[in-house]
């Protein structure tokens, strides 16, 4: 059996040249944080996904959003005894003031920098794919 997947993009912004990561909390199960991400629907791209996903959740579309298709990471781990396989670009905000919009999923947004992002994360390979985009959005935002 082919392992569940899924896509999306770890967005942030710039502010007064401090970095921070746009976190979303669920609005059901264990109430966790992720970036915007979701399930690839059959025949979608992971690429589409991303964006698809990005847009229904946070109401941000590509338009809004500086994409660097060359960072990107997967992440693999189980749900429920299945494997489940996720796919992350990193993504810059152009606007920083640019507001969020929720849909019925989620149920609270926070912009926070590493560490913080990182701690409302709480899974180890996100905290390390945190790490990794915070350097590539450091670079990148010189
Ligand atoms: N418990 C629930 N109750 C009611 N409806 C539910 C539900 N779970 C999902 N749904 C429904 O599914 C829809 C979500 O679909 P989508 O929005 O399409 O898909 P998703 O982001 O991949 O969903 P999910 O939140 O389940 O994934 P994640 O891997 O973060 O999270 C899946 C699990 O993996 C854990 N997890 C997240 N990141 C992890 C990591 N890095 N390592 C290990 N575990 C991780 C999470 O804590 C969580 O337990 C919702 O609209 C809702 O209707």
């Amino acid at each position: 059996m082919s392992p569940k997947r899924a896509a999306g993009l770890v967005i942030f912004r710039s502010v007064n040249q401090a970095i921070e990561f746009l976190m979303l909390q669920t609005s059901y199960g264990e109430h966790h944080w992720t970036p915007p991400k979701g399930h690839v629907d059959p025949g979608e791209s992971d690429w589409v996904t991303a964006l698809r996903e990005t847009k229904e959740e946070a109401g941000l579309s590509e338009e809004d959003l500086e994409v660097y298709k060359d960072v990107t990471k997967v992440l693999n781990y189980n749900v429920n005894n299945k494997p489940k396989v996720v796919v992350y670009w990193l993504a810059k905000l152009k606007n920083p003031e640019t507001k969020v919009q929720l849909s019925d999923e989620h149920q609270d947004l926070k912009w926070l920098p590493l560490r913080e992002a990182q701690d409302i994360a709480g899974y180890e390979d996100m905290k390390e794919l945190l790490l990794e985009f915070n350097e590539k959005a450091k670079d990148l935002s010189c």
